[in-house]
């Protein structure tokens, strides 16, 4: 079954500082953005990717994934939503015969390609959705407006959830079509659609990497010998 992947890039990385889009930001002299779209590759199941670039710097990127023939860059939009909506959009002219669909930060740039392989697994299966979950290991609690605590909520039921979350082209694009206001993933917006949404394991090294304390681990892990080749930490 042939698979695209959308990578949303257009963010300007406020929370990380620099000055410039974080998909842009080098790591050991190669961008989040081509650590990124080259892991996907590397894992051997994705065979084109659609990446929504900032729309100021979209020649930029498409130069800095020209080694890249698969990659499609197009302009994103002003809400990570609006990237992968700009993104999917083009999926018909560049991956007609495409059945499955990742969407991918280009942020969780050291994801390890088991966790490629196992959400695209559990698509082709039948799963009309799926996302990489994680544990969450700090105690949580509600609070109120005050900032007085409210309760303490049971976290064996709670997940925190990464990318990429694969889906069924079809129902990402009902979900799409559907959405009335931009959600913090896209799996979000298939629930809104009454979609079923399936976990599998998630990884560390897909974090996000959102603040410089953040890139620091990314930097000093590929500095203790990780490999490069294809994006992963370890
Ligand atoms: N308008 C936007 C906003 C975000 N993204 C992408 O969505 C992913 C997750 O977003 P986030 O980590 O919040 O990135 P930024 O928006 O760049 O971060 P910040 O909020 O700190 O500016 C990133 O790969 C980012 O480039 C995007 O494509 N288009
Ligand atoms: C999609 C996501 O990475 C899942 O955890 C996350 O919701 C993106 O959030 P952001 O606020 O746009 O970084």
């Amino acid at each position: 079954m042939s698979v695209v992947a959308l990578v949303p890039a257009a963010g300007r990385g406020v929370r990380l500082g620099l000055g410039m889009p974080k998909a842009l930001v080098p790591v050991n002299g190669e961008s989040l953005l081509l650590r990124a779209v080259r892991g996907l590759l590397a894992a051997g199941c994705v065979q084109h990717v659609v990446v929504a670039a900032p729309p100021d710097q979209v020649e930029l990127v498409a130069a800095e994934l020209a080694e890249l023939p698969a990659a499609h860059v197009v302009p994103g939009g002003s809400e990570r939503t609006d990237s992968v909506r700009l993104a999917l959009d083009v999926v018909e002219q560049v991956a007609p015969e495409a059945r499955v669909v990742l969407v991918h930060d280009a942020a969780r740039a050291f994801t390890p390609a088991s966790v490629i392989q196992d959400v695209v697994r559990a698509v082709e299966q039948g799963a009309p959705a799926v996302i990489p979950v994680l544990p969450v290991s700090d105690t949580i609690k509600r609070v109120d407006e005050a900032g007085d605590v409210v309760s303490t909520v049971d976290r064996a039921e709670l997940r925190a959830v990464q990318t990429p979350q694969g889906f069924a082209i079809d129902v990402l694009r009902e979900a799409y079509a559907a959405a009335g206001d931009i959600a913090t993933d896209d799996a979000g917006l298939v629930e809104r659609i009454g979609g079923k949404v399936h976990t599998v394991a998630g990884h560390p090294n897909a974090l996000k990497i959102t603040t410089a304390f953040d890139l620091a681990i990314a930097e000093s892990v590929l500095a203790a010998g990780a490999p490069q080749s294809t994006g992963e930490l370890a």
